[in-house]
């Protein structure tokens, strides 16, 4: 026994000296090598996986243009998006505004030929904004409002050569051509309910919609989602989003744009006059402040489709302004018209409408006279408070006070605040109580708040009716997932080199 103690112990002995003797020299351990190539190796995958996948992509985007040809003036939207994530919601958005000098398309009746020239500004500055080599695939829209739906109720001729003149000259661009037409209120309405929901990504998390107002020059718009049964199917648009369907409410008050409604207000006033309609009568408008004064004519008034009734030419009258706030909400209210009903509830003028429901976006002209009155943040009863002394103030003081605002809006910013807070309250039967639902908006993001978004997604199918597939795993869980399996390779090397490493030399003979 002690012979074969004494060998092994020799052997060991042996055995460790010249492992002691190479513990000096650590690279004549093949199993240090073997760790170390593994380490080398483990390291190297992760900064090659992490370089390659964070590398700065250059992105690459696709355009859309589509112009809003609207009643008072044309805007054109540039929208971009990432090439490869067309189908994700969220992706596309405004890389340009542009306001046509001038006023809207349907003006240019009488010289169609301009309605097409008045858009060369703003074509030109697209054509340089959007790269040279994505010109041939980037889509042209144009969609007309009211304005032109007047038009064609006026005269149908006049408008299709407004749309020939408009079709012909964005033809001239290197642009993919969509189309101009006039778009019907139900599609302004549904688009622009789109658009917000679209921007505020609610249509792919499914927790609740955006209601949409919109007041143009010409019409208004209001659009909800409502658990209601939807007793008009003229009201009643249906959509399945990403996997989600929507029953919406939908109507588009054409002639209740606020331009519109002043001059139904005025004809109001004129015809209700007891003065001879001959020339220069003067009208009292409490809707005007006190100290305004200016000579218009009769045309200026009766000069639309809205306005029933007197046709009146160059005859004048002397538009006198009182600044009564009270006088006022009762003058503006005369223009809706509430008497027949043959709905459960309707909104004016016998218009089917379920009770407004969940929080609103008010946008286009709802902002711009609520932001310049500064009554987008206050309650119901304070805003009237408000907007009555803002009435009351004299017109010298105003123009004072705003001396960069054009007359034009200046002047109507009383009437056109007194409208929108009867339209919204006694129109749409919003309350003191869920006033603080409606919130004021020019832009979600930065893209505005309008139709033309949701119209392009649309056209271009970039709201597919099912979710998309999405990768297995998100962008970080990727990333996690290679560095973990990194790291346990490592560890699984070193475990191998470790656990199989061979001592050299030294084989242990078997002990007989
Ligand atoms: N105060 C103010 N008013 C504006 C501005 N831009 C437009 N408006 C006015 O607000 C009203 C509505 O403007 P838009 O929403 O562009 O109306 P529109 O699209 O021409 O009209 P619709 O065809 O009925 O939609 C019109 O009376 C415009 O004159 C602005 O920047 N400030
Ligand atoms: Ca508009």
């Amino acid at each position: 026994m002690g012979d074969i103690l004494h060998w092994s112990q020799t052997k060991s002995e042996d055995f460790l000296g010249r492992e002691e003797m190479k513990t000096k020299n650590p690279w004549h351990r093949p199993w240090i090598i073997c760790i170390s190539v593994f380490f080398v190796a483990g390291i190297i995958a992760m900064v090659v996986v992490a370089v390659v996948q964070n590398k700065p992509l250059h992105q690459k985007y696709k355009y859309g243009i589509v112009l809003d040809a609207g009643s008072s003036h044309t805007s054109l939207y540039i929208y971009q998006w990432p090439a490869e994530k067309e189908n994700n919601t969220g992706m596309v958005q405004q890389k340009l505004a542009c306001n046509v000098k001038g006023k809207g398309i349907s003006s240019y009746s009488p010289e169609p030929k301009k309605a097409g020239e008045s858009l060369k500004e703003c074509m030109d500055k697209a054509r340089d904004t959007i790269p040279n080599h994505r010109h041939h695939e980037t889509p042209v829209y144009l969609g007309a409002t009211a304005g032109m739906r007047l038009l064609k109720m006026e005269n149908d001729t006049a408008s299709e050569k407004v749309l020939e003149s408009v079709e012909q000259f964005l033809q001239t661009y290197p642009f993919s051509y969509q189309g101009a037409r006039i778009i019907t209120g139900q599609e302004e309405g549904a688009f622009g309910w789109i658009t917000v929901n679209y921007l505020n990504d609610y249509l792919r998390k499914a927790s609740g919609t955006l209601g949409a107002l919109d007041l143009g020059g010409a019409s208004t718009q209001i659009t909800f989602v409502s658990g209601q049964n939807l007793e008009s199917p003229d009201n009643s648009i249906d959509f399945r989003l990403y996997g989600n369907d929507y029953q919406l409410y939908t109507h588009s008050f054409l002639c209740y744009g606020k331009d519109q409604v002043l001059k139904l207000s005025l004809a109001n006033e004129i015809q209700s006059t007891n003065q001879q309609l001959t020339d220069n009568i003067t009208l009292q408008d409490p809707c005007f402040h006190k100290g305004y004064k200016a000579t218009k004519t009769f045309e200026d008034v009766f000069n639309s489709p809205c306005v029933r009734g007197l046709r009146l030419t160059q005859n004048k009258f002397v538009h006198v302004g009182l600044g009564d706030g009270e006088a006022c909400h009762a003058a503006v209210r005369k223009v809706f018209n509430d008497s027949r009903c043959t709905h459960s509830t309707c909104s004016f003028n016998g218009v089917f409408q379920p009770p407004v429901e969940g929080k609103f976006g008010a946008f286009s002209a709802f902002y711009f006279v609520m932001n310049f009155l500064n009554l987008t943040s206050y309650p119901l009863d304070v805003a009237k408070e408000q907007l009555a002394r803002y009435c009351a103030t004299p017109w010298n003081t105003i123009i004072q006070n705003h001396p960069n605002v054009k007359e034009k809006y200046l002047s109507e910013y009383c009437f056109s605040g007194t409208y929108i807070l009867t339209l919204l309250e006694d129109g749409y039967n919003f309350t003191s109580k869920n006033w603080k639902d409606i919130e004021f908006i020019k832009q979600i993001g930065d893209s505005d708040a309008g139709w033309t978004l949701g119209y392009m997604l649309n056209l271009t199918n970039m709201i597919p009716a099912e979710v998309p597939d999405t990768p297995p795993l998100p962008y970080g869980g990727y990333v996690t997932l290679m560095v973990l399996l990194s790291l346990m390779i490592l560890v699984l090397g070193l475990l191998a080199c470790k656990v199989f490493r061979r001592p050299t030399g030294s084989t242990q003979k078997e002990i007989i």
